[in-house]
């Protein structure tokens, strides 16, 4: 598996990096990006997936979240893939919508005609990427996943259906109920088909409320967000939590809005959190 360095930049005496490669799941070239702390010269480290939301690329989070500081103490790979697949002959929305297509490629396994094709972000994210960043990158088999809106619910859902891959989930803001609100119901009737029943197994609190998980699980809301009471539905997932005895620490933070600069304030305790498993060392926390 080909992986073309197209940039490398020292950012807190670690690596920056942005990679290319073909993907054969998404069937286009891709591009995401790595942070790669001191540490990872001298041994490999454990890696945490960060997925992005709605309109972004890799670049977002790498250019606005301010993780690598903490990931650089703390000895953390981050691994940032795109949120949709990209390039000539992927579709996207007839109409340019920010949360269909291009950038929003909702972390599913699309079934529906034109999107099928390319739109199989769910496989990517848990198969082909972390074969390919195992295989090229200095990394151990730990890793966590956490993520932003479109991202936190990808996260989420990631990790309750494959709760063996990850030691810890977390989520900024995540759509928590997406069978419930607009963009859900837009991206998986495009992605999925009219037929509901094939929704369910990428709705987070519905799969909480059916399966329940022990792993460790922040997730973190604003409560002046814009987007909580049309699109996000915390609550759904705290009570989901509550039915299944699965231990999610849910905090609301006042005043703080859906923005980057909402996980730029909270970044450090997410990695911290991560950290304490991915290192095997609760006390880091
Ligand atoms: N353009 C839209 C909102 C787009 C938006 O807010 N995107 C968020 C993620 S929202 C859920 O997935 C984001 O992370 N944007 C990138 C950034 O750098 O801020 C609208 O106008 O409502």
């Amino acid at each position: 598996m080909a992986l073309q360095q197209l940039t490398a930049q020292r950012l807190f005496e670690g690596w920056q990096k942005r990679f290319s490669h073909r993907s054969k799941t998404l069937q286009c070239d891709m591009q995401f990006s790595v942070y790669l702390p001191p540490q990872a010269e001298f041994h490999q480290v454990p890696a945490l997936y960060w997925l992005s939301g709605l309109t972004c690329t890799d670049e977002n989070f790498s250019a606005k979240s301010g993780a690598q500081r903490i990931a650089a103490e703390l000895g953390i790979a981050l691994i940032i893939p795109d949120t949709s697949p990209r390039g000539e002959g992927v579709p996207d929305a007839a109409d340019g919508a920010y949360d269909l297509g291009l950038g929003a490629g909702f972390y599913v396994n699309a079934t529906q005609a034109p999107w099928q094709q390319h739109y199989q972000m769910y496989d990517y994210i848990t198969q082909e990427l972390p074969k390919l960043c195992q295989a090229n990158l200095p990394l151990t088999a730990q890793k966590s996943i956490s993520g932003h809106s479109m991202g936190g619910h990808g996260a989420l859902v990631i990790a309750l259906r494959e709760p063996e891959l990850f030691c810890a989930v977390s989520a900024f803001a995540p759509i928590a109920n997406p069978v419930q609100c607009d963009w859900g119901k837009k991206a998986f009737s495009a992605y999925l088909g009219e037929d509901q029943c094939n929704w369910d197994v990428y709705d987070a609190s519905l799969l909480m409320t059916k399966l329940g998980s022990q792993l460790p699980m922040l997730v973190s809301q604003g409560e002046a967000d814009q987007f909580m009471a049309t699109q996000l539905f915390p609550e759904q997932l705290r009570q989901a939590a509550e039915a299944s005895g699965t231990p999610l620490q849910l905090e609301i933070h006042p005043g703080y809005d859906h923005s980057y600069y909402f996980i730029a304030s909270f970044i450090e305790q997410h990695l911290r959190f991560h950290a304490g498993y991915l290192l095997n060392n609760p006390l880091v926390e």
